[in-house]
């Protein structure tokens, strides 16, 4: 059977590449193909699986030098529907892709504000008076570039090799080690792994309200390996809490801290459990 998988459009995003990287995983796990669907936004993206327009949504979710992807974090709370699969940890490189003769004569550089915060060090030193203006996506940022204006923008070298565009300089993020985790998300319940992702909002701005829940995990010798904390938008300093879990969801002793943590939080979603792959080979 034929599946598809939804990813930040358009062609040559980095969240394509994990979609490449995925269809072929699933290819090798499942025997199953897989096409590709790009869309303009995260939230469209997300939106493709819950709606059974895709079967997988493959989204960035936390970066080593910029965080989180907030907009990943917001809609999937807003959510029910989807489960995580698989993380796949993918390297990032960017590189400054322009038309202009040289970097000096960039007076614009569009990218996905991502992409942009994790060059931010190159570009001050190099280009401290230039226009940073925010895109959907990489890819899209190559849209804007032109022979005739003094414009550049920041993607992959895959990118710029795609849309036969000339990189004037690689790499340009502010760290050598940059990598993005990619959620791989359906409908469909987890298969179940090493890590279990979940997020809650707690009754009421008192002391011991995010205490309390992960004392339930504490207690039981259950490792956390990441929190992060999203204004519920309610009001002023009402906080949702995203939490990974080193675990998976069927131990007794994660079933147990989940029970008593979903009778002291007011609302408590669970993402699943799944694995983490590094990917190191090029697509
Ligand atoms: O714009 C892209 O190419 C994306 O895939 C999005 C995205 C992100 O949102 O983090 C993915 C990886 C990089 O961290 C930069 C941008």
């Amino acid at each position: 059977m034929m599946r598809s998988i939804a990813y930040l459009g358009p062609v040559g995003t980095y969240a394509e590449t994990a979609a490449i990287h995925w269809a072929r995983l699933l290819r090798e796990f499942t025997g199953q193909t897989a096409d590709l669907c790009p869309y303009p936004s995260i939230t469209q993206v997300l939106q493709a699986t819950a709606q059974q327009a895709a079967c997988f949504s493959v989204v960035p979710v936390e970066n080593s030098i910029e965080g989180s992807v907030t907009t990943t974090l917001d809609t999937l709370w807003n959510m029910a529907e989807l489960q995580i699969h698989y993380a796949l940890v993918l390297p990032i490189s960017h590189a400054l892709i322009s038309q202009a003769e040289s970097i000096e004569d960039i007076q614009i550089i569009y990218s996905h504000p991502q992409a942009i915060a994790q060059c931010q060090i190159w570009i001050e030193k190099r280009l401290p008076n230039v226009t940073l203006i925010p895109t959907r996506s990489t890819t899209e940022a190559l849209q804007h570039l032109s022979a005739n204006a003094p414009v550049g923008a920041i993607a992959s070298r895959r990118a710029a090799t795609l849309y036969n565009m000339p990189t004037l300089a690689h790499p340009i993020n502010d760290h050598p080690d940059n990598c993005t985790r990619f959620w791989i998300l359906s409908r469909d319940v987890s298969p179940g792994g090493s890590y279990t992702s979940l997020a809650f909002s707690v009754p009421a701005n008192v002391p011991g309200a995010l205490v309390r829940p992960l004392q339930t995990c504490a207690q039981r010798g259950i490792n956390l390996s990441r929190i992060e904390s999203r204004p519920t938008k309610r009001s002023l300093g009402d906080y949702l809490f995203f939490l990974d879990l080193e675990g998976n969801v069927s131990d007794p002793k994660l079933q147990e801290a989940l029970e008593e943590m979903q009778s002291i939080t007011e609302t408590l979603k669970i993402f699943g459990s799944y694995d983490i792959l590094t990917i190191t080979s090029e697509i």
